[in-house]
Parts: C-alpha cells; sequence; structure tokens
C-alpha cells in the first residue's frame, strides 16, 4: 500500500524530512548521542569519514573504523526527537521511498546510545558507566504505540511498591526493554552497572529537580523510586530518551543499547569534575565494543 505524501514526507532531493538523509547513507550500525557536538567527538575517532549532513539538531556522520562501517547521529534531546530519528532511520531502510511501500524483507538494525546521565543512587559513583538493562518510560511517547512490547510484570511491580509506599506517579510506569546486541549481552561488570534508566520528558520538575518551581517527583517519591528492587534490579539513573529508543527499536525489529555516563549523582547532590573526560571515556569504550577492538 502507497505511504501518502503527508505521512511520509521527503524533500525535493529525495531525502527523508527531518534527518535530510538518502537511502545507503547510514550504516546498519548506528551510535545515537542527544549532543550534536558529540558527533564529531565520536567521528574523529573513524578512519575514514564518507559522509556529514547536519539538519537542526540531526547531524549524522557515516565512516569506518577498524573494518567497520558505524554511522553516528544526534538525536537531541527528548523522546519526541527520538521518534523522528528512530522512524526515519527506519523508513531509510524498510521503506522503499520511490514507491512509498514497505519493504518485503526487512533490515534489522542496531542502536546504541552513548549518552550522559544522572545517578539515581548514592552508591554509583560519579563518572562510571551504566547500561541500560530496561527503561522506566515517564516520557509519554509509548501510549501513542500500541503495539510497543511492555514488561508488565515490572511495570506491575513498580506500580504496587509506589502504591504500597503511598507515592503514585504522575504518569502510570511503563519498563520496556531491548532487544540487546551480542556484544552487550554479558557485560563486564567491572567496567558497567547494569540496571532501570528512567527516562524524563524534562530535565528539572520531571527529573524531581527543583529550582524556582516545586516538583510533583518531591523528595517521597524519589525515595520510593530509589527503593525498588525486583531480583537483582533497581532504577540507577535519569535521562531522555533510552525508553522511546528501547520501545521503538524493538517494535520494529531492530537492536539496541544505551550506555550512560553519570556525571551527576542525584542522591549525593554532586556533579561530575571532569565531564569532557568521561564522555570521552564512554566514546572510547563504546567504540571498542562495536568493533570487538
Ligand atoms: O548527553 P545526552 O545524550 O544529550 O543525554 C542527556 O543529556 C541531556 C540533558 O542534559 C538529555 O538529552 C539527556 O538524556
Ligand atoms: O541528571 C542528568 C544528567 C544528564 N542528563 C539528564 O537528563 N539528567
Amino acid at each position: 500500500m502507497m505511504i501518502p505524501a503527508s505521512e511520509l514526507i521527503l524533500r525535493p532531493d529525495g531525502s527523508i524530512y527531518h534527518l535530510h538523509l538518502l537511502p545507503g547513507q547510514v550504516a546498519d550500525t548506528i551510535i545515537t548521542v542527544g549532543d550534536p557536538e558529540r558527533v564529531g567527538e565520536v567521528s574523529r575517532r573513524f578512519d575514514r569519514i564518507e559522509l556529514r549532513v547536519e539538519a537542526r539538531e540531526f547531524v549524522t556522520h557515516t565512516g569506518e573504523l577498524n573494518g567497520q562501517r558505524l554511522s553516528v547521529i544526534s538525536t537531541g534531546i527528548g523522546t519526541d526527537n527520538v521518534d523522528i530519528v528512530l522512524n526515519e532511520l527506519d523508513a531509510l531502510f524498510n521503506i522503499d521511498l520511490k514507491r512509498r511501500e514497505i519493504a518485503a524483507k526487512p533490515t534489522s538494525l542496531t542502536f546504541l546510545r552513548l549518552g550522559t546521565s544522572g545517578a539515581f543512587q548514592s552508591d554509583i559513583p560519579l563518572d562510571s558507566v551504566v547500561l541500560s538493562t530496561a527503561s522506566l518510560s515517564l516520557d509519554g511517547l509509548l501510549p501513542f504505540y500500541p503495539t510497543t512490547a511492555v514488561d508488565s510484570g515490572l511495570s506491575a511491580a513498580l506500580s504496587r511498591h509506589l502504591e504500597e509506599a503511598g507515592t503514585p506517579l504522575p504518569t502510570p510506569p511503563t519498563v520496556v526493554r531491548p532487544l540487546l546486541p551480542d556484544f552487550l549481552v554479558n557485560p563486564d561488570p567491572d567496567r558497567i552497572a547494569t540496571g532501570i534508566t528512567m527516562t524524563a520528558s524534562g530535565f528539572y520538575a520531571s527529573q524531581g529537580r527543583v529550582l524556582r518551581l516545586p516538583t510533583a517527583l518531591n523528595g517521597s517519591v524519589l525515595e520510593a523510586l530509589r527503593s525498588f528492587r525486583s531480583d537483582s534490579l533497581r532504577i540507577t539513573n535519569i535521562e531522555m530518551e533510552t525508553a522511546g529508543i528501547y520501545a521503538l527499536a524493538t517494535a520494529l525489529g531492530h537492536r539496541s543499547a544505551s550506555l550512560s555516563a553519570l556525571l551527576a549523582n542525584r542522591a549525593q547532590g554532586t556533579f561530575s569534575r571532569q565531564p569532557a573526560r568521561t564522555v570521552d571515556q564512554l566514546i572510547d569504550y563504546g567504540l571498542s565494543l562495536l568493533t570487538g577492538k
């Protein structure tokens, strides 16, 4: 069935609307970062760069490292942007843009997010890295995708825990899990912690921060979230993209993993003294996982 021009929007040169990319310009292994400036920090480590495209906050570089073709793209901040990036990248591979038809044989992609985040537990050190083995969506995107595979057991356990604590959330807790790429199925516990990453719709009140305005995520709600346990899982960190990436990637048949460098510790009220160095180390680690070197 032909997808109408209002739904699948192309630029006059045939490129996809927001990302300004054409089929073939993106590798099937894609690093996502929030900050557009981080794209160059990643690609300057490539052996060769074949493409640089910039459109709004979406900067894309494609190149090669250790014989592997890679793309790195900035999503900007928030799952509203993740919605655009995941749908448009998927369309480049899985929709015939000229005929406006879904491809007969889907291509599965691999997404690795290299982001920054705030630690949620006081024992998780600043400047360390967390792999999100699940993500708690507080961002509002997921209800619009009814085929999202929600971990209903974990979501219900968290709901119960919050109700018992008398601290329900402003939105019902929805936990999603990724189809992890092979290189992160058994993460090295000496290098990275694992846990549930909360994905918020904003940076301030939606993450429990108070400057001049109060937040619905007040001290007792944060404490209830902090004390949640399910087997060995607990909520480790907060950021603004992972749940959207996990939900859409999984629903579209792609693998995804999110690694976060912890620049803040929200339980301790501290912030990294070396944020650039920590992000550099995360990039090196992510690239070594992707290329096996
Ligand atoms: O460092 P990035 O990847 O942008 O990620 C984090 O930083 C931004 C907020 O400062 C949000 O996008 C959050 O998810
Ligand atoms: O606390 C933090 C730090 C980085 N990014 C976030 O979204 N929150």
